[in-house]
């Protein structure tokens, strides 16, 4: 794509720029209209009514707000690839806005905050909405594409709550670095624009701390908690409007829906049915012992519902092959868009553990690496709760929910459960496609099971998805997961080797380098390079040390013995997965960050700003040093590509961030939590 010319950002909102919610969804509230909240809201009050924590009155998606006055602003970090792709000039004008000390206003647009609820560890826990988010406006992107910016940490709004409005430094340079490393891996992520510190401002956390703001943008920042208002204040015109704004302006008309040649009931079976009953079963609904089959065609609500379902399959796909734990999916963190969002005590897995979850208070491991799939669907179905009303109905029309008759409402649960059964085989079939397509990747190796255009992952339906496509490619990633990936993550379960470096090791290997009919008696010196991938150097070394030694019988040096034969079984069938055409490293490089925004990179970069160079946060005479910051923020902007991480800049902490082993050896733990204060 050619590069375009920024322009000014104040001139792209006035040539280009809307406010699609405030157009299409106008509160019905206290304050009705833009011309009453500029009126209101931008006197030179310290009370601002929109600062005032309330539950916004019945129909209302969002409240007009402005932010609150901070003492002083300071930028600190732009994404690179964000104001190119967004098209604008780094000018005063742009550092204003993105930080709120600037309001850009007109007679259809005007910031504002979004009213939702949310499902919190399973449990409903009422209006929630944006406490300390402003949405300003929108503006396409460099491929046309309308994106809302918002901004976090900018005050308090109606839904505050008891809380104070702010985003600590902290935490935000946490989500700065995560957004755009997720982003830059292809992973479908909300994004990071401009953070400011906001110096004199601070927030009680782990003790005083200081706060920031974070621009950020994303094409829709409705969650699943939007629709969970609706449910728990039934409210059939407002639960029809936001979805009738998800169908017409976040999924452009419904462009990119299943059309009629996807058909739902291919559905009917589950491709990968639990346990050891290989045969695939055909379901039947649990309520009415009826075919799991929708035999009249899909309303546009269904097809709506079936396409959220479809984009967070791809998303948390995505996380499990990156190791990647959110920690806090709750559906107020769950994107309509399968975005990752939200970043609170997150994580990336140093090494392979399906138990790993960041969030220190997650004490059971509700949300941990290997229930992230669970959870989200646990969340879609309360998206289909709010929604029974519109999947219940199909074709027919909307009846207010107070208007029901019997009859009705137990045909409108039928068809309802009916959708949601053939979505939750859908959504299997979806999150196991995409998973063994990338780890595939991961390891060089083209599985044809998904279409081209998987840098995409918003493209869903690309082929006609035929129940014969989807029988094979559900039996190869079947066949695939069961010989390579789960015998591969055992071993490095076992190993603990560094799960990223894993990948990045393993990819230089070419076909013909990788040992054939290994002995690893011998092996493991032979081909050390190749072992060394999967083991530690600590293993190897007490392998070779112990053979032959008194420790030869015991129980560690049997387990190695056994991983040993892992790994040489584990080889004989890699070696029939990898083709003779493209080398693994050209298939994988796209695939293989070459490191991670591990917590403890970001403690490190946090305590450098925030604890070593505390007293230049808030004098303006002495500079900020913020090299580890832009080195890291390289890094994750060029995730595959270490030519671009500039040599010269912070040469030490980029080797030393490139694996754990050197934080290993200085603290001795790994997989670390974090808690939510943020
Ligand atoms: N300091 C705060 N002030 C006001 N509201 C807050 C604050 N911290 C959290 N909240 C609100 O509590 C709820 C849950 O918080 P959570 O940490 O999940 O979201 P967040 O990080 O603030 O926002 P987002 O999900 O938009 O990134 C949200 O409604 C959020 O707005």
């Amino acid at each position: 794509m050619p590069e375009l010319s920024p322009f000014n950002i104040i001139n792209r909102i006035k040539s280009t720029g809307r406010s699609r919610f405030i157009e299409k969804l106008m509160p019905d509230d206290s304050i009705k209209s833009i011309s009453q909240a500029q009126e209101i809201l931008l006197e030179k009050t310290s009370n601002k009514p929109s600062h005032i924590p309330r539950i916004t009155s019945l129909g209302s998606h969002f409240a007009y707000n402005v932010p609150e006055d901070r003492p002083e602003y300071k930028p600190l970090i732009t994404s690179p690839n964000a104001i190119r792709d967004l098209q604008l000039s780094k000018d005063k004008d742009f550092f204003d806005i993105t930080c709120g000390n600037k309001i850009y206003h007109d007679s259809k647009i005007f910031p504002y905050s979004m009213s939702y609820s949310g499902f919190q560890f399973g449990q409903f826990a009422g209006q929630l909405g944006d406490g300390r988010v402003l949405n300003l406006f929108d503006l396409p992107d460099n491929k046309g594409r309308f994106q809302t910016l918002q901004l976090k940490g900018s005050g308090k709004s109606p839904f505050s709550r008891f809380a104070d409005g702010k985003a600590v430094l902290r935490s935000s340079i946490r989500e700065f670095v995560v957004s755009e490393f997720l982003h830059n891996i292809n992973v479908p992520c909300a994004r990071v624009l401009q953070l400011t510190l906001l110096p004199g401002t601070k927030a009680l956390r782990n003790g005083l701390e200081p706060c920031a703001v974070l621009c950020r943008f994303a094409p829709s920042w409705i969650r699943i908690g939007n629709f969970d208002t609706y449910r728990s204040r039934p409210d059939t015109k407002s639960l029809v409007s936001l979805s009738k704004f998800c169908i017409d302006e976040v999924f452009q008309n419904g462009k990119t829906f299943a059309t009629t040649k996807h058909d739902i009931n291919t559905f009917s079976k589950d491709w990968f049915p639990d346990g050891n009953d290989e045969k695939v079963k055909e379901n039947s609904s649990q309520e009415n012992k009826e075919p799991l089959r929708i035999d009249t065609p899909l309303s546009k609500y269904d097809l709506l519902f079936r396409h959220i379902v479809n984009l967070n399959a791809i998303c948390v796909a995505y996380w499990q092959a990156y190791g990647f734990v959110n920690g806090v999916l709750n559906t107020d963190n769950t994107s309509i868009m399968g975005l990752s969002l939200d970043f609170g005590p997150f994580g990336f897995m140093d090494t392979f553990d399906p138990g790993y979850t960041p969030n220190h208070d997650d004490i059971n491991g509700m949300y941990a690496l290997g229930n992230q799939p669970t959870a989200i669907w646990f969340n879609l179905t309360q998206l289909a709760h709010s929604m029974a009303l519109l999947i219940g109905s199909g074709q027919n029309g909307i009846i207010d929910i107070k208007e029901l008759n019997e009859e009705q409402e137990k045909q409108l649960v039928i068809r309802a459960n009916k959708l949601i059964g053939l979505c939750a085989n859908e959504y299997k079939y979806r999150f196991t496609i995409t998973y063994a397509d990338l780890m595939a990747r991961r390891l060089g190796i083209e599985l044809n099971i998904r279409d081209k255009n998987v840098s995409d992952p918003t493209v869903v339906y690309e082929d006609d998805e035929t129940k014969q496509t989807i029988q094979s490619r559900a039996e190869r990633a079947k066949l695939f997961c069961s010989t390579i990936v789960e015998p591969l993550l055992n071993i490095l379960k076992l190993t603990k080797v560094d799960y990223t470096q894993f990948f990045v090791n393993l990819q230089n290997f070419d076909k013909n380098d990788i040992p054939d009919q290994m002995s690893i008696e011998e092996d493991i010196q032979k081909d050390e390079n190749y072992i060394s991938c999967f083991i530690t150097a600590k293993q190897r070394h007490e392998y070779i040390e112990g053979k032959g030694k008194s420790k030869i019988n015991s129980g560690e040096m049997r387990l190695l013995n056994e991983t040993f034969k892992e790994i040489q079984e584990w080889t004989t069938e890699y070696r029939l997965w990898l083709t003779s055409g493209p080398s693994p490293i050209e298939i994988s490089k796209r695939y293989n960050p070459l490191f991670i925004p591990h917590n403890w990179i970001l403690e490190e970069v946090i305590n450098d700003i925030t604890v070593n160079q505390r007293d230049a946060l808030v004098d303006d005479t002495t500079p900020l040093d913020l090299s580890l910051l832009k080195k890291l923020t390289l890094m994750c902007s060029n995730p595959f590509d270490s030519t671009q991480w500039e040599p010269q800049l912070c040469a030490d902490a980029s080797k030393r961030w490139l694996t754990y082993t050197g934080y290993e050896k200085t603290l001795g733990r790994l997989n670390t939590q974090s808690t939510c204060s943020s």
